[in-house]
């Protein structure tokens, strides 16, 4: 079943008010996006893993996929696309005051995207259904060095720059090889398997009764 976006934020807010905190999906969203990416990907130990992460919850999404692939022993490098004063709700707040703990995680602010070590694989935690309107900057340079890149490519929820209710794209988007999204799939997200490569949805633990009045 494919659901609007507007639908997805009910549930969302129904499950927080119901005790299922979005803190707790964010977790789960993250912890499930590494699973399919271990899955796909086998050993990641010691791979060089950039994370692109945007101010809002789907950047915070990002963070908690940083956490746990340190886990798994990947080289992970996070880009904040801004400062972190900037980040916009408390559970990506939460998210990155972890990673500031963690000396395992490199984390970078700012536009520049100068690595000294070729990605293996870049994961697009920049935009998601909160996308509005031509992308701005420094996420527009960010989309587009990502696609300029060669290595696998993992968008979180949805390629930045596809409007997940719609399927039409903004001025750009980025061309990822997998996409996981979040409870149900969004009406527009598979009319474009060109930009999200391998679909996947996962479940994140909101109660079935959040969907009550509204699916
Ligand atoms: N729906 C759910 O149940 C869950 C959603 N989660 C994540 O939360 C995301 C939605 O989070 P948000 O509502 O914070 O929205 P997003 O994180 O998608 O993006 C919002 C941010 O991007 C900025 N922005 C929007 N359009 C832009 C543009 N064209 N150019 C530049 N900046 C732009 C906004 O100012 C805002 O700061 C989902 O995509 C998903 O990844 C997960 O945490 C799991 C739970
Ligand atoms: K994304």
């Amino acid at each position: 079943m494919e659901i609007t976006v507007d639908q997805m934020y009910q549930i969302e807010n129904k499950g927080h008010d119901m005790g299922f905190l979005k803190k707790f999906m964010m977790e789960n969203a993250g912890a499930a996006s590494v699973r399919r990416l271990v899955d796909k990907l086998g050993n990641i130990e010691s791979k060089n893993i950039v994370i692109f992460v945007g101010l809002g919850n789907n950047g915070g999404d990002g963070l908690v996929m940083a956490r746990h692939l340190a886990g798994y022993g990947a080289k992970v490098t996070v880009v904040l696309l801004g400062t972190f004063e900037k980040i916009k709700t408390e559970e990506s707040n939460w998210n990155w005051s972890i990673l500031e703990k963690m000396t395992s995680v490199k984390l970078m602010t700012g536009n520049s995207f100068n690595f000294h070590f070729t990605p293996d694989v870049i994961v697009d935690a920049i935009l998601g259904t909160g996308i509005s309107g031509e992308i701005k900057e420094p996420y527009a340079s960010a989309i587009n060095f990502i696609n300029q890149t060669d290595c696998f490519k993992f968008a979180v929820d949805v390629p930045s720059g596809l409007d997940p209710q719609t399927g039409e794209t903004a001025n750009i988007c980025t061309k990822c090889d997998m996409t996981v999204t979040f409870h149900k799939m969004k009406q527009g997200i598979p009319k474009r398997k060109d930009l999200t490569g391998e679909l996947f949805v996962e479940k994140i633990g909101i109660p079935p009764e959040a969907e009550e009045g509204i699916l």
